[in-house]
């Protein structure tokens, strides 16, 4: 074997064995916002991956690094142990972006073809088309689309070939919940056939149904990794709800320990009966409750449960704005 054949060799058992998407130590700043900040992150394949953030939290700018559209101050980024730019010639990587409108004055099916010609690993057009369920569109000029199914064009733009890591930042805005169901049900078909998914979204709940891992980017950071159960006890914070018939003395239950926060409403079913509902979060909800009795306030159908996704979320990114973010803050 000669040198070059050896390090080849090499190489590729190092690709093999490389994370599907590595950042270490990545920063970008725009002037003086920082949008990526001592980012370091590893995906693996055939994880599905959903990145979560306020709105600025930094999620596009984390895409646009990792597809070597942006170059980072410091750190680096390797996709499949090599460059983005390498990884993404050698068609592993489809993506589907927020920016960049489509190609005007071509038949759907027109663009998808070239997008298929060019990837190394490309689909026959049919497939690619129905698994986007474009199939009906296929003859439309792509000027006359709606925003859904201009977005359904880009996800069949994405997946026009056998990538190994499909990277989408908002892929669902704008479709409606049919279309959505069919767009995370093909990008379902692909995860189970191995490929590592990243998503970007604002929606908690598709986070929750479709993705095995969360990350919450904050300020540039990641603030927390893991399941979405993971992240959900993470937060810490139960929801604690009753209902009572006396008359509800606010400052008293403004004063039971570990409160974080405090709704009183009627009662639904019980409205101008005087019942009233009562919706706590508590950070630790035995002493909570154990308090509540001592109040001898007698509370009816008392329910003590976790945080959903979006309540977790919040609180993790609500706890991180009180206080100034350190490296600390990361989950694993
Ligand atoms: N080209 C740019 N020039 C200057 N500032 C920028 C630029 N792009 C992003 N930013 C800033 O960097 C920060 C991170 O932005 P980014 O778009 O990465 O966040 P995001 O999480 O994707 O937000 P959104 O959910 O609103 O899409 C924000 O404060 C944003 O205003």
């Amino acid at each position: 074997m000669t040198t070059t054949a050896t390090t080849e060799a090499t190489t590729a058992q190092e690709a093999g064995r490389a994370p599907v998407v590595s950042f270490r130590q990545v920063n970008k700043s725009y002037g003086a916002v920082r949008a990526v900040a001592d980012l370091n992150l590893e995906l693996h394949p055939g994880e599905t991956v959903a990145l979560l953030g306020p709105n600025g939290a930094g999620k596009s700018s984390t895409l646009d690094l990792l597809l070597g559209l942006r170059k980072a101050d410091s750190g680096t980024v390797t996709l499949f142990g090599t460059t983005p730019q390498r990884a993404i010639e050698q068609g592993k990587v489809g993506a589907m972006l927020q920016s960049g409108g489509l190609m005007e004055g071509v038949k759907v099916k027109e663009l998808v073809e070239l997008a298929r010609d060019l990837h190394p690993r490309g689909y026959p057009l049919d497939q690619i088309l129905a698994t986007a369920g474009i199939t009906d569109i296929a003859d439309r000029m792509v000027d006359k689309l709606s925003g859904g199914q201009e977005q359904r064009v880009r996800f069949a733009l994405a997946t026009a070939g056998a990538n190994d890591l499909i990277v989408l930042d908002e892929p669902t805005t704008g479709m409606d919940v049919s279309a959505r169901q069919t767009f995370w049900g093909a990008m379902r078909r692909q995860a189970q056939q191995g490929r590592t998914v990243l998503f970007a979204t604002h929606y908690l709940e598709e986070a929750d149904e479709i993705a095995d891992r969360v990350i919450v980017l904050h300020r540039g950071r990641v603030l927390a990794d893991g399941t979405s159960a993971e992240i959900k006890s993470r937060a810490g914070a139960r929801r604690i709800t009753f209902d009572l018939d006396e008359p509800v003395d606010r400052d008293a239950l403004h004063g039971l320990p570990f409160l974080t926060s405090l709704a009183v409403s009627d009662s639904g079913s019980a409205a101008g009966s005087g019942r009233r509902t009562v919706r706590i979060q508590s950070q630790d909800a035995d002493a909570t409750v154990h308090a509540l009795y001592g109040l001898g306030l007698y509370p009816h159908h008392l329910e003590v449960a976790g945080l959903g996704l979006e309540q977790a979320f919040l609180a993790i990114t609500t706890a991180s704005d009180a206080t100034p973010a350190t490296d600390e803050e990361t989950a694993r």
